[in-house]
């Protein structure tokens, strides 16, 4: 894993943009995985600047997103598809075809993890995965205890993610029980991953990331077995 220290928020988001955008210029029909979460925010900001300064296109690009709630309805407004739509996909040049997100409502929710996976299989590899870090280590929502080889599957989230992810909401009962994530084995098939990391409440995911020890318990230090993982963090994420 190779690691790149960014001074705050916006230097890691501007090198994860940097990196991206430098990637897809190389490649002929790119197929990039994508995460939700605060952390990459600023990166998908500054994409969209990119895009409306004629410095970036998007108009060959295949998107895949890592995860997705079990029961929320693509229009919900906290849905990861309304989470994409409003954060990326409906600033910039990208059409309904070539973006991807489990059907967290699919009404056969094996058969849509299947059917997930086959759709990744048929574009090829991922060419460049973004991932954010749960506190517990999560990374999709793969929870501690999720084997390194598991593929799309269906979780039961953990209380402290729910915790976690109750700002998104207005209370904590609203934060749903399921999601729909691909699996690790899914996330280290991807040629290149990009690993965000940023603020203080990361830095012990962090310290035990980099200390190296692979543990199916710490769902990220999986990506120690991937041979080509880059983490962009920020200081406060590394000096804390
Ligand atoms: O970027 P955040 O909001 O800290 O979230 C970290 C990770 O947790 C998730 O939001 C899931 O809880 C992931 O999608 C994300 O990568």
């Amino acid at each position: 894993m190779e690691l790149i220290q960014a001074k705050d928020y916006q230097d890691m988001s501007q090198r994860a943009c940097s990196l991206v955008l430098e990637r897809l210029r190389g490649m002929e029909d790119p197929v990039l995985g994508l995460a939700t979460g605060s952390t990459p925010e600023g990166m998908y900001n500054c994409l969209i600047e990119a895009y409306r300064k004629g410095e970036a296109s998007f108009n060959n690009l295949t998107t895949f997103n890592l995860d997705e709630y079990v029961g929320l309805k693509k229009e919900h407004p906290k849905s990861y598809h309304s989470y994409m739509k409003e954060k990326l996909f409906k600033h910039i040049n990208i059409g309904e075809d070539q973006i991807h997100l489990p059907n967290g409502t699919a009404v056969d929710l094996d058969s849509e993890c299947l059917e997930y996976e086959k759709l990744i299989k048929n574009a090829g590899k991922i060419d460049l995965q973004i991932l954010g870090i749960g506190l517990n280590g999560h990374i999709g929502f793969n929870e501690p205890g999720t084997s390194f080889e598991s593929r799309t599957h269906m979780v039961e989230l953990d209380e402290s993610t729910r915790k976690a992810n109750a700002r998104f909401f207005s209370s904590i009962e609203e934060v749903p029980k399921k999601a729909v994530t691909m699996g690790i084995g899914t996330i280290l098939d991807s040629k290149e991953i990009i690993l965000l990391v940023s603020g203080k409440n990361k830095a012990a995911a962090l310290a035990r990331l980099l200390k190296g020890e692979v543990s199916e318990s710490f769902p990220a230090s999986a990506l120690g077995e991937h041979p080509n993982t880059i983490i962009i963090a920020d200081e406060s994420s590394l000096n804390s």
